[in-house]
């Protein structure tokens, strides 16, 4: 056995420590034991200077200032519209100002006058101090009193040399000044009284008494003092966070806020801000809705903190459709504003949106902007389900090709109804749109504003239906199960026929809302919600662990909106952004309602129940159905042929077709009747083969032997088979 010392090393505090190790060899068998035992020698630095130094090449960090590096000239300058903006605004400001202070001018001179006693007195009193030299009486007196005659009689020289003037001064300016008050009084024009009131108001400026201002000065409650380092920290600490913060850049303005990017102590990482916003505004003293910390993208203890100079809630934004203007929904439309206040488009066309949230959170609002958006393209045909019953969508039931408002049985089976008609207009349009020619449709056989306007014909206009608070429909024990399967085939496939679907729920959890649906929705809206699991169902799996939470956001409570109407907004992990929504009132929204009423009455786009047409029930039934319907009771197996005859009896209009020959049955020769036989077995084939229903040779002996049949065991149970439609 032979022992050996080596060194081996660990990192240290950045420096790498020699550690000896025992290397034990035993009868020539090499086996090797390591022992880590105290640094005996010299820490050996290893972070040479060559790599601390590299931080790339000197275009590498000009690139990467430039990236960051602020712009040359604001951009109020640089845009004639927004420097428009400012100039304007500053006007209106100044206006505002001038004419708030003109209008209380003489408030402000009775104030003035009301002082001008305690002011003349102020002034007499240091006229007075002036004549006789009061500065100098404690040096005379200290003269006097250590009995410095010499001193004394210096000061006192000076003293005299220096009053004397003064008092003449002040007898000749007192007699000139009450001779001419006095002769002004009597005989002198009125304008020496406004002169002596606004001396007497110049002399009241003196007379404050306190710091009381002579002007009402507005201080706006809602603004908020500027971002500080110090607060944040303070704030910080206060939440339990302490150690090193480090701040990247200093604090700078951003938009209607400020900015703060910061590296958090080493063991904290930024989310914890997400979760704790509401401790975080309320340890920095500010509303919530002015505090929106972020993580930032450098690395996971890297967090941005944005704070709003004013508080949101108190600013009105109107929402910019109101007044005039119309959505095109093949297009985008202003749907709400982020925290910093940039507009929010959305763009529907293509997608499906689903939307969740609390009580309270704001899904009413935020659907009614998109139906509002909708009612205002004279081209989109609206589908309203309003399973809430409370009448918030009433503003766009004039222009509803279908409305239902309420949430008994009775509406949910037109919900349910309504989904089987979109359905049925779905296949509709996949047909058409499979016919046209390839030019026709060079990005894939989907619904676009050109081919919708090239074939007016074939109308493919959008189509947008909502159903909100939709779990309504999926909890009800009669149609939800159904209801379940239509939602999840029309939100895989509609969205490609120009049909939006927007689903709105109060109960984001897997029994109000079908997997199918939450799996494919592509908009996602998420309000204040409770849970990750609840963030997850509506934005989607992994959204809360990457940051994306959206129970960040307060609902309303009372009367104050909290973050009502703001959640987060999302096309994909990667597309994510905060929105609050526009809010639109009641009495707006029922204007709105009419302007759109009116488009479609002059563009002649009114359809369904707002033409004043009848709602028919949609015949959602299948082949499977009506071969349920006309299959002999008892039957194992019958003739295609048979079948065929049978359904063209029960159904001429959908299955005549199937049995037309050039001449009538009467004049067939037997090869003929045998020939149009084999067709009509193999049109059923055929219309089989899509539900997966096979036909196979059978032989029934009571009935023409051997020819092509049908299993009642191989017919599903109706309505299973509705997906296979399509
Ligand atoms: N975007 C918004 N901006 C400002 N306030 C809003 C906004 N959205 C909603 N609110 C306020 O929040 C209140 C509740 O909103 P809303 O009715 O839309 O919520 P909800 O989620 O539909 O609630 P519920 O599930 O109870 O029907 C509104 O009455 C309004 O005062």
């Amino acid at each position: 056995m032979s022992i050996e010392d080596g060194a081996s090393g660990t990192l240290i505090n950045g420096v790498r420590q020699p550690l000896k190790f025992v290397k034990v060899s035993v009868d020539g068998d090499s086996q090797t034991e390591t022992f880590a035992l105290k640094p005996d020698a010299e820490p050996e630095p290893v972070d040479t200077e060559e790599v601390a130094a590299d931080t790339g090449t000197w275009l590498d960090e000009r690139r990467a200032y430039l990236e960051d590096a602020p712009p040359v000239l604001p951009s109020w300058l640089r845009k004639a519209g927004e420097f428009a903006d400012a100039a304007r605004w500053t006007a209106s400001y100044y206006a505002h100002v001038s004419a708030f202070h003109a209008v209380r001018a003489p408030v402000y001179l009775m104030r003035l006058l009301v002082r001008f006693p305690r002011g003349a007195g102020r002034y007499f009193v240091r006229w007075v101090k002036w004549v006789v030299d009061s500065e100098a009486r404690p040096v005379e007196a200290k003269a006097a009193a250590t009995a410095d005659i010499e001193a004394w009689l210096t000061l006192s020289r000076e003293h005299s040399r220096r009053v004397r003037p003064r008092r003449i001064a002040s007898l000749a300016v007192a007699t000139v000044t009450g001779i001419s008050a006095l002769v002004a009084g009597f005989l002198a024009p009125g304008w020496t009284l406004a002169a002596a009131v606004a001396g007497a108001a110049l002399i009241g400026l003196n007379g404050n008494k306190g710091d009381k201002p002579v002007v009402t000065r507005y201080l706006s409650v809602h603004l908020q003092r500027p971002l500080e380092s110090g607060e944040l920290i303070e704030a910080l600490e206060a939440m339990g966070i302490k150690g090193d913060i480090k701040f990247v850049a200093p604090i700078q303005v951003d938009g209607p806020g400020w900015l703060a990017e910061m590296d958090l102590p080493r063991n904290v990482l930024a989310e914890k801000l997400l979760d704790k916003r509401k401790e975080l505004a309320g340890a920095m003293r500010r509303p919530l809705q002015c505090v929106w910390p972020s993580v930032g993208t450098e690395h996971p203890s890297r967090a941005n903190l944005w704070v709003a100079k004013k508080d949101p809630r108190t600013i009105k934004r109107v929402w910019p459709l109101t007044n005039r203007g119309q959505a095109d929904m093949y297009g985008e439309f202003p749907f709400g504003v982020t925290p910093r206040g940039e507009l929010v488009p959305l763009a529907l066309i293509g997608t499906n949106m689903l939307i969740g949230g609390v009580m309270g959170s704001g899904k009413t609002s935020a659907v009614v902007v998109i139906a509002l958006a909708g009612a205002l393209d004279p081209t989109c045909e609206m589908w309203m389900f309003e399973l809430k019953g409370s009448g918030d969508a009433e503003s766009v039931q004039p222009v509803c090709h279908r409305y239902v408002q309420g949430d008994d049985d009775e509406h949910c089976e037109a919900a349910l109804e309504g989904m089987y008609a979109l359905e049925k207009e779905m296949k509709r349009r996949k047909k058409v749109v499979s016919e046209l020619p390839i030019e026709d449709v060079p990005n894939g056989r989907k619904v676009s504003r050109k081919l919708a306007n090239k074939y007016p014909n074939l109308r493919l206009h959008p189509i947008l239906a909502i159903f909100d608070e939709v779990h309504t429909l999926f909890e009800h024990p009669v149609y939800g199960k159904e209801a379940a399967a239509v939602a999840g085939r029309l939100i895989r496939k509609a969205r490609a026929y120009g049909i939006i679907l927007v689903l709105t729920t109060q109960k984001p959890d897997a029994d109000a809302i079908p997997k199918m649906v939450s799996d494919n929705a592509i908009v996602r809206f998420c309000l204040a919600i409770t849970g990750h699991i609840a963030n997850d169902l509506i934005l989607g799996t992994g959204m809360y662990k990457r940051g994306i939470r959206a129970n960040i956001f307060e609902p309303a409570e009372g009367d104050d909106p909290k973050d009502s109407g703001t959640g987060w907004l999302t096309r994909s992990a990667t597309n994510a952004r905060i929105a609050r929504s526009y809010f639109i009132p009641q009495a707006d929204a029922r204007e709105i309602g009419k302007r759109a009423l009116a488009m479609r009455t002059a563009a002649g786009t009114l359809t369904g129940e707002a033409a004043g047409e009848e709602v028919k029930p949609v015949d959602h039934s299948t082949i499977v159905d009506h071969l349920h319907t006309v299959w002999p009771d008892g039957a194992e197996t019958v003739h295609s042929h048979r079948l065929v005859d049978a359904l063209a009896a029960y159904l001429p209009e959908l299955y005549g077709a199937w049995l037309e020959t050039e001449k009538p049955a009467a004049e067939m020769s037997p090869d003929e009747v045998r020939d149009a036989r084999t067709a009509a077995s193999t049109a059923l084939s055929a219309a089989l083969k899509q539900h997966k229903i096979p036909t196979r040779q059978i032989t029934i002996r009571d009935c023409c032997g051997g020819a092509k049949g049908v299993r009642y065991a191989d017919l599903p149970d109706p309505r299973d088979n509705a997906e296979d439609d399509l």
